[in-house]
């Protein structure tokens, strides 16, 4: 192996620097997130040749009455004197109501969009609002080395977004539990240096039948401070002693806060629907899908258990489907009504209409 960075290391760099607000090369681009946008730089950028743009989602696009000529993406030209609060409240729906004038948008019809999809899809493996602006370069290759950026291909950025799922087990320790004392954590670490996910193994499941198992998605909210807003907390609790009571089981936790889009991405979905918005609504402001989770991830932690087979506690078909789809078998579906409180009633009556979720 080479002393230098492979695509994996590049990739994981340029998430940092997306997150930093350094620019990075996504294949014939000069790409910066909108979230992280300073005024120097975006000067530096109208400094150089040719024209900016400012690349949203479709979803996104839909909010603002933007045309998305590139399907699930639009590409908007930057106009040439707005400041960057502007590129910032087009990528952040949180001031839309007050700022209802930012357009009209010219959107960009010729051209390749593909490389504007990868750098979007870049930013939200980064965990940023999925918004970028680009600028095409004649020289990327030479552009990159001389301004020391970050520079990862199209293919590469693209692929970005389904790694993550090849995983190792670091350690084991045992860890009495209040629900058993036969409890023990894994910790799991992604070979492109995103975010470790963690199992909880109860007792000594075999491996030759089907074991309780629950995928648990991260909810710093629900899980650690009681939030009334959603049934995490609830759900995790009843999950465990069940599997307590049971005797064995496993349970994955998943750090896919706020169903893959992250800590920051869903307090901006709360503040949303304070304004009155539903859960799926306020993904689709924000220029998300309703679900961003990779649940691979969890099939893939199950299988390097040694575990092929699961009675799993859920109500998401989605969660039984993907299972089923990479390899887990699927024998029951444990249900794990828990949780119900005034202030998530309609929260959860929202899954059930709009995500499928059986309640
Ligand atoms: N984006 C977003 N994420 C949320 C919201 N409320 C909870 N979450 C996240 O949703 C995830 C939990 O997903 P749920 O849909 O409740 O449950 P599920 O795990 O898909 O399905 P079950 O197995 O039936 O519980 C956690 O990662 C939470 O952080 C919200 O309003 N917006
Ligand atoms: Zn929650």
């Amino acid at each position: 192996m080479p002393l230098g960075p492979d695509s994996t290391e590049r990739l994981a760099r340029a998430r940092g620097d997306m997150r930093m607000g350094v620019p990075v090369v996504v294949g014939p681009l000069l790409v910066l997130a909108a979230e992280t946008l300073v005024p120097e730089r975006l000067a530096a950028l109208r400094a150089l040749d040719g024209q900016p743009v400012l690349a949203i989602t479709a979803r996104r696009a839909e909010t603002l009455k933007a045309r998305a000529y590139d399907d699930d993406i639009a590409r908007l030209r930057l106009p040439a004197d707005v400041a960057p609060d502007w590129v910032r409240s087009v990528a952040e729906p949180a001031n839309d109501l007050d700022r209802p004038l930012l357009g009209p948008f010219e959107s960009v019809r010729s051209g390749d969009a593909d490389p504007h999809r990868a750098a979007i899809g870049l930013a939200k493996s980064a965990r940023l609002l999925p918004a970028i602006l680009a600028l095409d370069l004649d020289d990327a290759v030479d552009f990159a080395a001389r301004n020391g950026l970050t520079r990862v291909t199209e293919a590469e950025a693209t692929a970005a977004q389904t790694q993550g799922t090849t995983l190792e087990q670091v350690v084991a320790a045992r860890v009495p539990l209040a629900v058993s004392r036969a409890g023990r954590v894994h910790v799991f670490r992604p070979a492109d240096g995103s975010e470790e996910h963690y199992a909880v193994e109860i007792g000594t499941p075999s491996r030759k039948e089907p074991v309780l198992a629950r995928l648990h998605s991260a909810c710093f909210t629900g899980d650690l401070m009681g939030s009334l807003k959603c049934d995490c907390g609830a759900q995790l609790q009843a999950a465990l002693a069940q599997m307590g009571a049971e005797g064995a089981g496993v349970l994955l936790y998943l750090n896919q806060e706020g169903r893959g889009i992250g800590l920051a991405n869903k307090m901006r979905a709360y503040a949303l629907q304070d304004q009155g918005f539903d859960t799926v609504e306020a993904n689709h402001r924000l220029g998300f899908e309703d679900d961003e989770r990779d649940f691979r991830i969890g099939s893939g932690i199950l299988r390097e258990m040694g575990f092929s087979a699961v009675r799993l506690m859920t109500n998401n078909p989605a969660k039984i489907e993907m299972m089923q789809a990479n390899g887990i078998d699927v024998t029951e579906r444990v249900p794990l009504k828990v949780g119900c409180t005034a202030e998530n009633a309609h929260y959860l009556a929202t899954k059930a209409a709009k995500s499928g979720h059986m309640l």
